[in-house]
Order: C-alpha cells, then sequence, then structure tokens
C-alpha cells in the first residue's frame, strides 16, 4: 500500500481535502502519515493506521519514505522542503496546493477533468510534480473548459468576485468582524422602521473608515459593505499577480502556449475581493472564432463534466441557483447568464460559481492522488 505523507492536513484547505478523502474512501487506498510544523509527536488523527503519530514535517528523511507527499502547508513550506526533498534523491510524487511551483517546467498544474490528456503525457514521460491552479482559473476551467476544449476561443475577459477565504481562515474571521461592527454601530437605529436610512448609512461609512489597524490588519483595509479591486502582488505594471494567473495558469492547464510550441489563448480582466465567504464568482466575456448557436453552447457545457450545472438565463433560475449561498460547500460548478452581447454573435456572456476550497484548491489534489494509485 502506498505510503502518503500528509502536511498541512489541519488548515483550512487540508480540512476541506481530509474530509473529502474520507468522503470517498481514499483513506482505504493508502498508508497515511501525517506530518505537522507544530507538535511533532503528537497524535495523529483517527485516520492514521500504523503510523499514529505526527512526523516533523521538516525532516526530510522522514519525508523520503513516503511514495506519495500531499502538501496544503503553503508556499513557504514548499519553497524551503521541496528542494531539499528532491536533493536529497527523493524520486516520489509531490503534489501541492501551493502556487509556488506551478509555473516550473517539469510541474504540472492538476485539473483532471479538464486536462486528464496533459496530465497521462506528464505521467508517461516520468512526470512526479503535480500542482494544483489558482482557485479562480480551476473553477473558471470547471465550468466552461468545454468552450476552450472545443477550440472556440479567441479571447476571454474574466471579472471576478472572490471570496475572502481565498487570503486564509485569518481572512474570513476578519470580514465577520467586520460585518458584526458595522451592524453593532446602527442597531438601535435598525430596530426601529421610522429611522432615517441615510443617517444608518452614515453611521455605517463612519464606523468603516473608522476600523482599527487590528481590524483590518489582513485585508489592509475594510472589507465589510466595501470591495477590494486588487488580489495577490503588485506586479509593477499595472496588473495584479491574481489577474496575470488567469491567462498564465489557464494555458498551462489546456496544454498551450509557452513551453507548448502553440498559440496562448488571452486571457485578461480585474480581480476583485468582495465580502463573499468561500465561493469565488467571475462574469466571463468570450469573442468566439465563429458565430455557435447558444443551444449548442449550452449542450457543450453542460455535458463537459459530471459537476458542471447550466443555469437557464431567467431571474428565477439565477437567484436559486447561481449564487455563493447556494453553491458553497458543494461540488457543483454553475454557469449561468450565457447569452449572446449586443457587440455581435461571436461575443458570448457567462457567470459562473465555484467553492474555492473544494474544486478550487482541495478537490483536484485528491483527485490527482487517485490518478496516480490507479495506475
Ligand atoms: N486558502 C485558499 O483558498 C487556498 C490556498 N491554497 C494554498 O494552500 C495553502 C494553505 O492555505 P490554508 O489552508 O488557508 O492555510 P492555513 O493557515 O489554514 O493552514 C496552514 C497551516 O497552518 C498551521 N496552523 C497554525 N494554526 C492553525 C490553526 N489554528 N488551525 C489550523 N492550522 C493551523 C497548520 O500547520 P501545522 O499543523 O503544521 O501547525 C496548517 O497546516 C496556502 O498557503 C496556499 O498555498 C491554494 C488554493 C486556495
Ligand atoms: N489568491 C487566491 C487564493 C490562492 O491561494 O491562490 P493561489 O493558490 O494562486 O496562491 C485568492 O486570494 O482568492
Amino acid at each position: 500500500m502506498a505510503l502518503v505523507g500528509l502536511v498541512g492536513w489541519r488548515g483550512m484547505v487540508g480540512s476541506v481535502l481530509m474530509d473529502r478523502m474520507q468522503a470517498e474512501g481514499d483513506f482505504a487506498l493508502i498508508e497515511p502519515v501525517f506530518f505537522s510544523t507544530s507538535a511533532v509527536g503528537g497524535k495523529a488523527p483517527a485516520q492514521a493506521k500504523n503510523e499514529t503519530t505526527l512526523k516533523d514535517a521538516f525532516d526530510i528523511d522522514a519525508l523520503k519514505r513516503c511514495d506519495i507527499v500531499i502538501t496544503c502547508q503553503g508556499g513557504d513550506y514548499t519553497t524551503e522542503v521541496f528542494p531539499k526533498l528532491r536533493a536529497a534523491g527523493w524520486n516520489g510524487h509531490w503534489i501541492d496546493a501551493a502556487s509556488s511551483l506551478r509555473m516550473t517546467d517539469d510541474a504540472v498544474i492538476v485539473l483532471d477533468p479538464v486536462n486528464m490528456p496533459v496530465i497521462k503525457n506528464a505521467l508517461a514521460k516520468g512526470g512526479r510534480n503535480w500542482i494544483g491552479g489558482n482557485c479562480t482559473v480551476s473553477c473558471m476551467l470547471m465550468g466552461v473548459g468545454a468552450l476552450y476544449k472545443a477550440g472556440l476561443v479567441e479571447w476571454m475577459s474574466t471579472q471576478t468576485y472572490q471570496a475572502a477565504s481565498g487570503g486564509g481562515a485569518q481572512h474570513m474571521r476578519e470580514l465577520l468582524t467586520q460585518y458584526g461592527r458595522l451592524n453593532a454601530s446602527v442597531r438601535s437605529l435598525l430596530d426601529d422602521p421610522k429611522s432615517a436610512i441615510l443617517e444608518i448609512d452614515r453611521l455605517v461609512a463612519e464606523t468603516q473608515r473608522g476600523l482599527s489597524a487590528e481590524e483590518t490588519k489582513n485585508f489592509g483595509v475594510p472589507l465589510g459593505g466595501s470591495l477590494i479591486p486588487w488580489i495577490d502582488k503588485d506586479l509593477g505594471n499595472g496588473v495584479s499577480k491574481e489577474e496575470w494567473k488567469g491567462m498564465a495558469e489557464t494555458n498551462k492547464i489546456l496544454g498551450q502556449g509557452e513551453g507548448f510550441g502553440t498559440p496562448a489563448v488571452p486571457v485578461d480582466g480585474f480581480c476583485v475581493r468582495v465580502g463573499a465567504m468561500r465561493c469565488h464568482s467571475q462574469a466571463l466575456t468570450f469573442k468566439l472564432k465563429k458565430d455557435v448557436p447558444l443551444a449548442d453552447i449550452e449542450a457543450m457545457i453542460a455535458a463537459d463534466n459530471a459537476w458542471v450545472k447550466v443555469v437557464p438565463n431567467n431571474r428565477e433560475a439565477t437567484l436559486r441557483d447561481l449564487t455563493p449561498v447556494a453553491v458553497t460547500g458543494t461540488m457543483t460548478i454553475p454557469v449561468g447568464r450565457l447569452r449572446k452581447l449586443a457587440m455581435g454573435p461571436e461575443y458570448l456572456g457567462a457567470f459562473t460559481i465555484g467553492d474555492q476550497l473544494l474544486w478550487g484548491a482541495a478537490e483536484p489534489l485528491r483527485r490527482m492522488l487517485r490518478i496516480l494509485l490507479d495506475k
């Protein structure tokens, strides 16, 4: 039975991964070894079989014993440990949620319902580094990958509405604390149906602007009742790193563009943090290479994988099925608002949502583990 090292299993992404592995019976197929950066020697979780204590996540010899290592510990951990482990001669499979290794030549960004041929090809060539994609990109491709697979996309523009969870657990807490502060600042006025809404609004803005450095330390500015049109690093050319990932990762996942000897499809737009909990939403504008009837497009998208669901483009279905609240905690990737745009018959609009901890982070890793175990 494969010895599988789990690092970062108690973090937010790691906990979602553990839940999914449990639900899909993955632990029956492996001998898990649990690692920790903070509680070495402690008791491993209930899924442990023979390896019942927590091993040191920085112990290269302990990691070297594993056939496969899955990490959700984060980019700093990967940057520190991965090169040492390979330098020590380890030939196992490394499956990672962090972005650090995504664009390296010997790594595949894994999203098997979309890029199984790319994964299979790399496996045949001895590939051993399997990295989960950016959450926004993975969720988008789970929804509209069919259009790319059919070679229909000339370019795509994205406008994202990304949840607090993308920043991590502390960001989710900060958002909720801010919402609580805002509500508390006007509670008595809210309780009075005759109170003036503009007075409530004035007090909320005053509270938002008066939030302390402690109350905004994760996002840097208030997010509750506001939004932040910048995610991840400033690349210095007017583009945020999150926006850069849109084109770089979409093409790499699909096995096209730089490094593959084929043209990349241009993908660009704006990435915006909003006060949602753990679902990333995005409005997409496509320029298609030709005019394809809307019904054909809907059929193509619906048939692409088991999780995508086309939501009829009407108000009732949209409100019911196409919101972060409807999608959170589920594997479903709804795609709705599908319509031809006023610019011409090759221009297609769409709106899609995904749970960024499931398809956006944990699930592609879990599925890669199964691909390796089944091989
Ligand atoms: N958050 C996201 O949406 C996405 C994240 N990723 C990647 O996954 C990485 C991990 O992200 P995320 O899961 O949000 O990180 P977390 O901060 O939740 O967990 C990372 C590690 O922090 C340690 N830790 C310290 N205190 C606690 C605590 N109170 N509860 C749980 N763990 C704690 C744990 O390590 P130990 O047990 O060793 O102490 C844990 O493995 C990211 O750095 C990123 O690279 C990728 C895609 C999306
Ligand atoms: N950057 C994403 C979350 C994330 O972890 O992305 P990446 O895995 O590309 O660093 C967000 O903030 O929503």
